[in-house]
Parts: C-alpha cells; structure tokens; sequence
C-alpha cells in the first residue's frame, strides 16, 4: 500500500467511526450533557481523569470549560486530575499507580460532583477505582468508553452514564472521544448561557 493509500484508510476509518457513532450515541451524549449542567448549575465541578491519550482529553475537555469553548461565557469549574506530577508520583510512589485518580475523587469531589472517566479499552484500574470513589463520594460518573465497554462499564450504576464507541481501535475511539466531548462542550454552554 502507498503512503497517501494509507492515508486514505485512515480518514476511512475514522469517518465510518463517527458514522457509527452517528448512529447509536446521540441518546447517551444527551443524558451526559444534562447530567452535567445539573452539577454545573448546582455549584458542583466536573473532575475529569484518563491515560495516555485518555489524559489528553481529560484536559482538553476541563480547559475547554476553564477558558471557554465557542461562545464568550464566564470560566465553568473543572480540574483534570493528570496534570499535577507532584501529587500523581507521590500517590503513585507512596500508594500504588492505580490510586492516582482515586486519592484525589476522595480528597476533592462533593456530592453532585461529575467524573468524567475516559478509557479506550475500560480497563484501566486507576479509571476503575476513580469511579468507585466518585460512588463512594455522592459523585455521578460520565464514562467514554470502547470496544464492549470493558470492566468500567459493569462498575457503573445506575445515575452514572456510559458512552461507549462500539469498535476496537484505540485511535479511533479517541478521535471520537474528542468530538463526543466537544458535544458535551456544546450543550453545556447553549443550555447554560443560550444562543
Ligand atoms: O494514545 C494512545 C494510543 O493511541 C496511548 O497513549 C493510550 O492512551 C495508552 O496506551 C493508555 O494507557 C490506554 O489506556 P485506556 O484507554 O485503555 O484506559
Ligand atoms: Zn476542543
């Protein structure tokens, strides 16, 4: 296969992973976005939690509330929970790896928080133990998922909310993980500020 062959795979495959996602995951985006007003408009914080690309989006999505996605609104409450390397190496170093996110749900989420949980694969144990502390908290979890949902998903109750791109390549489910956090970007500001 040549390089622009390849290339052209690529955007295929991509653009058939958003068409499946098209297809299923609009009801679930929906339920999330509302879930997540409801924290916002209730005072509560979004804390959002992944690994490796998983981390990336973690971040995107709390700038995006911190600063402003596409419209001129005040700064919304989010904190990724990847950023801060002191306290990730010491929980890591002194706990275990699988507590990274765990520590801090229990150390900062309140009641009617929201984590956002974000696995390609669902099972990463540090995102599995970051939704039983946000349980454990009172917290509602929004989890991005793949493939068949993986552990993750038989950790979710019923308040929490799984939106799970339903296909096995890691790439692809982030690229979709990334326009499924946009939406979520979308709806929280035109149902919190309108327009
Ligand atoms: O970005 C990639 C591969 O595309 C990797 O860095 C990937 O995010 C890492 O392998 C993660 O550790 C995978 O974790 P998860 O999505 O299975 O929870
Ligand atoms: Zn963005």
């Amino acid at each position: 296969m040549t390089a622009s062959e390849r290339i052209a795979q690529q955007f295929h495959a991509s653009i058939q992973t958003k068409q499946t996602a098209l297809d299923q995951l609009p009801p679930f985006i929906e339920q999330a976005g509302r879930a997540m007003v409801d924290c916002l408009q209730q005072e509560g914080r979004i804390l959002s939690c992944g690994n490796g690309g998983s981390a990336g989006d973690a971040q995107h999505f709390s700038s995006e509330l911190l600063n402003r996605f596409e419209m001129e609104r005040p700064g919304l409450p989010a904190i990724a929970l990847t950023t801060d390397s002191s306290t990730l190496t010491s929980i890591a170093n002194d706990y275990d790896f699988n507590e990274v996110f765990a520590r801090q749900i229990r150390a900062l989420a309140l009641p009617g928080d929201v984590v956002l949980a974000i696995s390609t694969s669902g099972g990463s144990d540090n995102i599995i133990r970051a939704i039983e502390a946000a349980h454990d908290r009172g917290a509602r979890v929004v989890a991005l998922s793949g493939r068949d949902g993986g552990p993750m998903a038989l950790k979710l109750g019923p308040d929490d909310v799984e939106i799970r791109v339903p296909i096995e390549v890691t790439a692809r489910i982030q690229e979709t993980h990334l326009l499924v956090i946009h939406c979520l970007c979308d709806l929280i500001d035109h149902q919190l500020f309108g327009g």
